[in-house]
């Protein structure tokens, strides 16, 4: 504001300069002469100085508030509950977090420091030239107030668009990501065509909503542009009635021509600013809510439990999406033993996982953690160490996606290489430093799951739970491997389709999971004789 107002006050004083040197051409003083034109390079370099402080404090000031937004938009859905993060699919977040906050910058936060200042040099102008002719004052501000109301009008349509605009650009965002991480299947199932088809609807939806948004912005401008000149030539129009009645003279009118062009001009971009910054408001509110903690299921650091004996399930039941998924979970985890959990395809392995590592708060029943009961189901982050059916692998080093957070320490690391088999694909210890490509490109699909194993064991937590976390390995390494996740101090709920026979009996219990109900939970020795689990096993290890 402060540069604004100096910017605005040189502005007059250079309106006053051309007054004046109008008013004093014919006095042949070469004096006088000098020093206009010290004073025409004065008030033209201070024009420019508070000029560029104002626009530089600008984009700065710009910059950091984009940067809080974001930061806090990222912070509070990390932070987010796992089922309000799962509301929605990733690509829409992403979506918010860069076009939504870049449509704000440009519609709303640079466009509200633009009005102020603005604003700033219509105030001081508006002095200066009711200072020279408050008539001519009186019809700039009648004019203005007159026309208004027109671009006032189209901020209501003007908000309409913006928000279309943001949600068709949430959905070529989610195309786009879908259709670029199907690459491979769309090669090899040789539907480019359809796909493109398929992008291209999306896309023709997205530009019709930028263009349709462009047009009303366009037209705003346009307007606004129109109703300022008006409002100029009646100004002008009045000081030449003033000066045709001997009222003012030619150098007072010059001068304030020249103020009221600091004083149309932002004015015509004031009417422009404001239908635009508030179509911005239904995006801001989207951003607010998504960067607001409190407007959102937001989990504090979560309290660590302590498991030292056992978890114990009982009679629990889940429902997702209203889909009845598991019913009357009865279970007892001890600590250090270890687990087989199988069963059938979408019998419902992974949602008991997921339900055990803390990914599922809604439940029917009672978890109990060493007899007390599960508050908060993330609470168990602390406890349990899952690696999912489809791990991520971040834009890293082996050795950072391995280690993420916890202390480094060379032999636990070492030894955690050694134990998920990671050690057998490195050839020197300089690949551990080097990145992995966007989750794992330049590494096979069993290489990937290794690292991922890596992760679990690394972070040492009283229990692990995979899911089908050797699936790409053959049954050599596999063996190995398994071998090696056997001699773990924590628990093991390991869930397979392909079982190593050699193994099978030195687990505690295999649990077995059949429409989402526990069919038994035994002694490997006692269910290997159950003519229904032989059954099981012939079907799985034909398929
Ligand atoms: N978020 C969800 N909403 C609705 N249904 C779901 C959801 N997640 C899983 N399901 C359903 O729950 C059932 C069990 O799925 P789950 O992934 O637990 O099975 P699974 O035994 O691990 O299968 P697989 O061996 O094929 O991985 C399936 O019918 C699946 O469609």
């Amino acid at each position: 504001m402060v540069t604004a107002t100096l910017y605005a006050l040189v502005s007059i004083a250079s309106a006053t300069y051309y007054g004046y040197i109008v008013e004093h051409a014919d006095n042949k003083n070469q004096a006088l002469f000098l020093m206009m034109i010290v004073m025409g390079v004065t008030i033209v370099f201070l024009r420019w100085v508070f000029d560029m402080i104002n626009q530089l404090i600008m984009v700065k000031f710009v910059g950091h508030i984009i940067y809080t937004i974001r930061q806090k938009m990222l912070q509070t859905l990390i932070g987010s509950s796992v089922s309000q993060f799962r509301k929605k699919p990733v690509s829409m977040y992403t979506s918010n977090v860069l076009n939504d906050v870049e449509m704000v910058d440009r519609d709303a936060i640079e466009p509200y420091f633009d009005f102020i200042s603005q604003l700033v040099i219509v105030l001081i102008s508006s002095m200066a030239v009711l200072y020279y002719q408050p008539i001519v004052f009186l019809v700039i501000l009648l004019g203005t107030i007159g026309v208004f109301l027109i671009p006032m009008m189209m901020s209501q349509t003007l908000q309409k668009k913006q928000a279309s605009f943001s949600n068709e650009s949430a959905n070529l965002t989610e195309k786009t990501s879908d259709i670029l991480n199907g690459f491979d299947t769309i090669k090899s199932t040789q539907s480019v065509d359809e796909f493109l088809h398929d992008f291209n609807k999306v896309n023709h939806h997205f530009t019709r909503a930028k263009v349709s948004s462009g047009k009303w912005i366009m037209a705003n401008y346009v307007t606004s542009s129109m109703l300022g000149m008006m409002v100029q030539y009646a100004a002008v129009l009045a000081s030449i009635w003033f000066i045709m009645n001997g009222m003012i003279t030619v150098g007072i009118m010059l001068t304030m021509v020249q103020t009221m062009n600091t004083l149309v001009f932002p004015l015509i971009d004031i009417f422009r600013l404001i239908p635009q910054i508030k179509s911005s408001k239904p995006i801001m509110d989207k951003i607010e809510s998504l960067a607001d903690a409190d407007t959102v299921d937001v989990v504090d650091k979560t309290s660590p439990l302590s498991l030292n004996e056992q978890i114990k399930l009982k009679d629990i039941s889940v429902t997702l999406d209203s889909k009845p998924i598991l019913h009357d979970i009865s279970l007892n985890l001890t600590a250090h033993k270890k687990y087989l959990l199988v069963g059938e395809s979408g019998s419902g392995k992974s949602t008991l996982a997921q339900l055990l590592a803390g990914f599922i708060q809604d439940y029917q029943g009672q978890f109990l953690v060493d007899n007390q009961p599960l508050i908060n189901s993330e609470d168990l982050f602390s406890s349990v160490s899952y690696v999912s059916q489809t791990p991520h692998l971040f834009n890293q080093t082996i050795k950072q996606n391995i280690v993420i957070s916890e202390p480094f320490s060379e032999s636990k690391f070492k030894r955690v290489l050694v134990q998920s088999g990671v050690n057998q694909f490195i050839e020197n210890a300089q690949q551990l430093n080097e990145s992995i490509k966007q989750n794992g490109q330049n590494y096979s699909g069993g290489q990937k799951q290794r690292i991922a194993l890596a992760r679990g064991i690394y972070q040492q937590k009283p229990m692990l739970v995979l899911d089908e976390s050797l699936s790409g390995l053959n049954s050599k390494l596999s063996h190995h491997i398994e071998d090696q996740l056997l001699t773990l101090d924590s628990i093991l709920v390991y869930i397979t389709h392909q079982f190593d026979m050699s193994l099978i009996k030195h687990y505690d219990a295999i649990i077995w999971v059949e429409n989402g109900r526990i069919k038994a939970n035994q002694e490997p020795e006692q269910l290997l004789h159950n003519p229904d689990f032989q059954a099981f096993l012939d079907v799985v290890n034909d398929s």
